[in-house]
């Protein structure tokens, strides 16, 4: 009985609100932006926002280069899709118009499963992330959570020495469990490339972030993190737990087994004291984590589950995107011959002197990154599959010709739909034999300021602010993306010099066409649909 009427008692008060919402603002005089089509208002929407994945992905590309913005009207409220660059760079350089922190309240709390309380010590810091506070905010230094988290957290991960350490950390734990499994010169057969990347990469990435407990004291956690993953979208529209039992149980597991890990680090610290300067240790892992676990001290309203769903979101950020481009990035270039040959000479500047007893072939990062065709290859697989929405709530009414963005509202932009926006990409120097939707690994390569033939070309970014933005914009913009960056050209470059792979004999000696799994659209880069069988023997 229950479960019959409360979809429809739901549906009535939230079409209630919504009709309110709609009066109150015309009664105002404020002009909204022209609504989706859809088929069943609201429902159609709602549906897609709800299942995420390619019924979302459907409601959206229709429309990419839309030059004012969209409004999608979900049970539960307006969202505004903003496109084209002038409006995206206005969204997301103005923090004083636009903040990042109720979105990432609202999906802390419905995501992660931060309490009510803990919520509202995010919800009630009008202060902002950023050194000054907000104008007009009255948050008291010692509440500033926002600031706080960006010192202990987000500013530990991009500095330099942290993203020297993670990277340190990541290849240690990557290149280890490679060598286990695959090492030795002898032929062998995996079922699925990228289920075996996504394994490695994901303990590589945790290990680097919480060091070696959390995972080898729950052997379960990846099963359940990666579960989790493909739910964020359910979790996200805060629907009762008993529509979708799997999301809540596999985020609860994930939730119990942090707080373990961390209480683990609290009981280790008092009888193996550390030194408050180690950047990395076996306890906690990564010096952030240890900061941010004191960070919340100051805030007993912050229950133990919602300071262990907040550091799952840390573990969710740094994977979803990290550990599918790594495989996507290794997949374009064995997929071509003639581009991995290329980029084998382009990491060839990047070799170092061998260390390691093994001959294992070592790069240096920060060369890597200087190579125009990896870093255009790199770009061209963002460009293609980064799916992030970006969310964003106006502080203030905001102004689009004619219409309004009331205050308040959620605005919305889709890295991919700029990514796929035509009349940005087609018209850059010698793109108009290349499609959006082909990978064209030299995209990003400025072949038209040459001064002679020999000279290699150079990256060129002109013109794309606004239009590129697979980490976001501004200044709430990724933080793990320098480490991100050089892990990716790292661990490929290492990958292709010491493995051969080969597709297994279903595809006849070829490999796969790549069939996109749209199922994390909206959040994360979008892996393969489809398991792709190889084998791989070390050569190096
Ligand atoms: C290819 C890899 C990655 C991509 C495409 C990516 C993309 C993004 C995007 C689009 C955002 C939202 C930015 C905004 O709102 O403007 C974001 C936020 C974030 N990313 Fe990444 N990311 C990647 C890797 C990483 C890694 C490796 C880490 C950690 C080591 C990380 C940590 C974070 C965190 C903590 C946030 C939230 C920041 C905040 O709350 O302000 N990301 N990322």
């Amino acid at each position: 009985m229950f479960a019959s009427a409360s979809p429809h008692l739901l549906f009535g008060l939230v079409f209630t609100l919504a009709v309110v919402y709609y009066l109150v603002n015309h009664a105002l005089g404020k002009r909204l932006p022209p609504r989706a089509p859809s088929n069943i208002p609201y429902y159609e929407h709602t549906r897609g926002f709800l299942e995420g994945g390619e019924r979302l992905y459907s409601i959206m590309k229709v429309h990419a280069g839309s030059r004012i913005p969209i409004r999608f009207s979900l049970l539960g409220g307006d969202v505004y899709l903003i496109s084209s660059p002038g409006l995206i760079r206005a969204t997301l350089y103005d923090t004083k118009k636009f903040v990042a922190h109720y979105a990432r309240a609202r999906f802390i709390q419905n995501v992660l499963g931060y309490s009510k309380a803990a919520i509202q010590s995010i919800e009630h810091d009008t202060s902002g992330s950023a050194k000054d506070p907000l104008p007009g905010s009255s948050t008291p230094a010692n509440k500033r959570i926002l600031r706080m988290q960006q010192v202990s957290t987000l500013d530990v991960i991009s500095s330099k020495d942290g993203m020297v350490e993670i990277l340190h950390q990541f290849t240690r734990v990557y290149d280890q469990m490679l060598d286990e499994r695959v090492g030795g010169g002898k032929w062998v057969e995996l079922p699925d490339l990228y289920g075996f990347m996504r394994y490695i990469g994901s303990t590589a990435v945790i290990t680097a972030l919480c060091g070696p407990r959390l995972l080898r004291d729950c052997p379960g956690f990846l099963d359940a993190f990666w579960t989790f993953d493909e739910k964020v979208h359910y979790l996200h529209m805060a629907l009762p737990s008993w529509l979708n039992p799997r999301a809540g149980k596999a985020r609860a597991f994930c939730v119990d087994a942090i707080t373990k890990w961390r209480k683990g680090a609290v009981d280790m610290a008092k009888s193996a004291p550390y030194s408050v300067d180690d950047m990395w240790n076996e306890i906690w892992g990564l010096k952030a984590m240890r900061l941010r676990n004191e960070m919340y001290d100051n805030f007993p309203e912050i229950d133990e589950a919602s300071r262990s769903g907040a550091d799952l979101g840390i573990l969710w950020a740094s994977n979803d995107n990290l550990v599918p481009t790594i495989f996507e990035y290794i997949f374009a270039i064995l997929r071509s011959p003639s581009l991995l040959a290329r980029c084998k000479a382009e990491m060839a500047h990047a070799r170092l002197p061998t260390r390691d007893p093994s001959g294992m072939a070592d790069f240096e990062p920060s060369i890597l990154i200087k190579q125009p065709l990896l870093q255009s290859v790199l770009n061209e697989v963002l460009r293609l599959n980064a799916s992030s929405l970006i969310g964003r709530t106006a502080r203030e009414d905001f102004q689009v010709d004619n219409y309004t963005i009331p205050k308040g509202s959620m605005a919305l932009v889709s890295a991919h739909l700029e990514h796929i926006n035509r009349a940005v990409w087609e018209a850059r120097p010698g793109a108009h034999n290349h499609p959006v939707e082909e990978f064209w690994p030299e995209r990003f390569l400025d072949y038209n300021s040459l001064v002679n033939a020999n000279q290699p070309p150079s990256i060129s970014m002109k013109g794309l602010d606004g239009s590129f933005l697979p980490f976001g914009l501004g200044y709430n913009m990724c933080p793990g993306r320098h480490f991100a960056i050089r892990t990716v050209l790292y661990t490929a470059a290492k990958f292709v010099h010491r493995y051969e792979v080969i597709p297994q004999r279903q595809f006849c000696g070829k490999w796969p066409e790549p069939q996109k799994n749209y199922k994390t659209f909206g959040y994360a880069i979008c892996g393969p649909a489809n398991q792709i069988p190889v084998l791989i023997r070390q050569i190096e």
